[in-house]
């Protein structure tokens, strides 16, 4: 977490610097060029038509570094949102304040080629491709603007990292149900390469029915890809279960339950797929 409150020299108040779009270099826009198209090669069948459609509503799917002034004023048109710049990592309440407002914060560096294939850090990359085409959809970009807001109050009542797990099991590495099977949507997964082939086709992870009470007990990977994923029936049930739930009688419920590591199975769950972890027992292990 990002624990220093104020911002750095440069930055404004609430953290936000300009973008300097001017400044990129052409191995800048060249980098995402190819990240831009590895990705939306192998994507159609796999991420919600809706990604696929913001990608082309933002016109995100032109040529270069997209302008944030210009990503700003087609989002603004589609849902309210905008795009705004920040140095990096930002303290939780300043995230959620933004994101509170419709303001979607994304660092403005993007991956050196030897970071090609997975980084820790968010870069624009992650956050634009990954995070912004999605919140060209109403029905997710009143799920984030409510994230915000619940952001802000699970501040005031100490349950950030429980929310976290929420955002983190969604918004990052979301599946979804449809008729034609499961698909992506969750952002951390569709700006990787690997994880989007890992997340649906691979036997090692576990693929288990969305329930709120469950995931706000179960811990996640920071440093590899997640060891189970968890499935929503639809953007509209993830945004009622989230939005008609008080959550604070639920923070008190959860106060002294104990966690479910990254690849527990609870006796409750709805299994889509039984993992084997293989892959996660090949590697070291590093769990939140
Ligand atoms: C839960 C916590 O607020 C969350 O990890 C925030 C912290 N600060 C952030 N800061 C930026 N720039 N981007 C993010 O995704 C986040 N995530
Ligand atoms: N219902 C949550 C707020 C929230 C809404 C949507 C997503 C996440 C959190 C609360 O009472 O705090
Ligand atoms: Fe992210």
């Amino acid at each position: 977490m990002v624990e220093e409150l104020e911002p750095p020299a440069g930055a404004a108040a609430d953290w936000t610097i300009s973008q300097a779009w001017g400044r990129y270099s052409a191995a800048e826009h060249a980098m995402w060029d190819t990240l831009f198209a590895r990705q939306s090669a192998m994507l159609p069948d796999r991420v919600v038509p809706e990604f696929m459609a913001g990608l082309d509503i933002l016109r995100i799917n032109r040529p270069g570094i997209p302008n944030f002034e210009e990503l700003s004023d087609r989002l603004m048109r589609a849902t309210g949102w905008q795009v705004v710049a920040v140095p990096g990592l930002v303290p939780d309440r300043v995230f959620f304040e933004h994101l509170a407002n419709r303001r979607f914060v994304a660092g403005r560096f993007i991956r050196t080629p030897d970071q090609i294939d997975y980084l820790q850090e968010p870069d624009i990359f992650h956050d634009v491709f990954g995070h912004v085409p999605l919140l060209a959809n109403p029905v997710f970009a009143d799920y984030m603007q409510a994230y915000g807001q619940g952001g802000l109050r699970a501040a005031d009542l100490g349950a950030i990292e429980r929310l976290a797990r929420l955002y983190w099991y969604t918004v990052e590495f979301g599946l979804i149900r449809r008729p034609e099977g499961l698909r992506l949507y969750g952002a951390g997964i569709v700006s990787s390469y690997g994880e989007s082939v890992f997340a649906l086709d691979d036997p090692s992870p576990h693929r288990l029915g969305f329930d709120l009470r469950r995931l706000m007990r179960t811990r996640y990977r920071i440093d590899d890809y997640q060891q189970s994923y968890f499935v929503i029936d639809s953007f509209e049930d993830l945004l009622r279960q989230t939005v008609e739930t008080d959550f604070a009688p639920l923070y008190a419920q959860l106060a002294g339950q104990p966690d479910f590591a990254t690849d527990a199975i609870a006796d409750t769950d709805i299994i889509y797929t039984q993992g084997t972890q293989a892959y996660a027992r090949a590697r070291a292990p590093e769990v939140i």
